[in-house]
């Protein structure tokens, strides 16, 4: 992972205040949304708006557009508008509700160079996670846990264990193909205690970072898919011992009480790589 994912922003494409106002928040990425965000109504205004919004300087940041699906009235037209102009000033293309290998073929038919992002949101997509993550054009998979719960009929519980399987299955999906994956939304966005735990159980799980839905969560998210001091201070401290032992002929060192080996090692080495890809991201 080059790019830092720790909080990826919603921003509705219809509401031109708030295109304004991401372009100097404090996300590490912007979805930029077509569809469950803006009604039917304004489906279409919105694709003008924000073929104007992303000519503007959204800094570092990366953008990332999600269409309304190809079975919808709307899908098409936004693959083909991302086509001919998004793709110029968005780095991906988010597709809703995706199924199977099948769904990415189809607008990537439609958009034939930038990279993929999949929406896993329903059963059906859950299950063919691997397939789904090990679709050559797809960068990112994002967790859709509004539409999971529909589908699945479950109440929402803080430790969201009625999602578990289907997360996890995510998870499993797009480590073993090494893509990115994010969380899905806290909706309550004014209680940031409720959204500090999802942040550390999604951290603890294993998430690249958190989609959220309004800017007072940036900072929560931020912080909590950074790595700490003491992780990044305790990275040092590994690979220097490691180091150390091997020049002594040993394959495992230990630091704290606990060995380090070489597994342990590459996992300090990514600490310190995500460290410094958030150093640069903020300048
Ligand atoms: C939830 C909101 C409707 C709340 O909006 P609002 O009432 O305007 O909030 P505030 O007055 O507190 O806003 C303060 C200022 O911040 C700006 N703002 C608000 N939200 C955003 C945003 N997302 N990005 C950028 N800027 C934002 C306001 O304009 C105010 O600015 P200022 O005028 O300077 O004070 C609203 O936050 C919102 O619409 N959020 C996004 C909702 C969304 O995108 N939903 C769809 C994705 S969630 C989902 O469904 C995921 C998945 O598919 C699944 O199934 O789970
Ligand atoms: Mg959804």
């Amino acid at each position: 992972m080059t790019r830092p994912y720790r909080s990826v922003l919603y921003i509705p494409a219809s509401n031109e205040r708030a295109l304004e106002k991401a372009r100097a928040l404090a996300a590490d990425a912007i979805i930029f949304d077509l569809e469950d965000a803006v009604v039917p109504s304004e489906k279409e205004e919105a694709r003008d708006l924000l073929g104007r919004a992303l000519r503007e300087d959204y800094g570092p940041r990366t953008r990332i557009v999600r269409i309304n699906s190809l079975d919808s009235e709307w899908g098409e037209d936004d693959a083909r508008a991302f086509a001919r102009t998004f793709s110029r000033h968005a780095h991906a293309l988010l597709v809703p509700k995706v199924e199977g290998p099948e769904d990415l073929d189809r607008v990537a038919a439609l958009v034939p160079d930038a990279p993929l992002w999949a929406m896993m949101e329903t059963p059906k997509g859950m299950l063919n996670a691997s397939a789904i993550a090990g679709h050559p054009r797809l960068q990112g998979m994002v967790v859709g846990t509004n539409d999971l719960a529909k589908e699945l009929n479950s109440r929402y519980r803080p430790d969201r264990l009625p999602m578990m399987a289907g997360i996890g299955l995510c998870l499993l999906a797009a480590r073993a193909h090494g893509k990115v994956i994010v969380d899905g939304v806290f909706n309550a966005f004014k209680d940031d205690e409720g959204l500090r735990a999802e942040c550390e159980q999604g951290r603890d799980m294993g998430f690249d970072g958190k989609t959220l839905i309004h800017p007072a969560q940036l900072a929560i998210a931020n912080r909590a898919f950074a790595p700490t001091e003491d992780e990044i201070k305790l990275a040092h401290r590994q690979i220097e011992a490691f180091d150390a032992a091997q020049r002594q002929g040993q394959g495992v060192a230990v630091v704290d009480g606990r060995i380090v080996e070489n597994l342990h090692v590459a996992t300090a080495r990514q600490t310190l790589a995500r460290a410094l890809a958030i150093a640069r991201l903020e300048g």
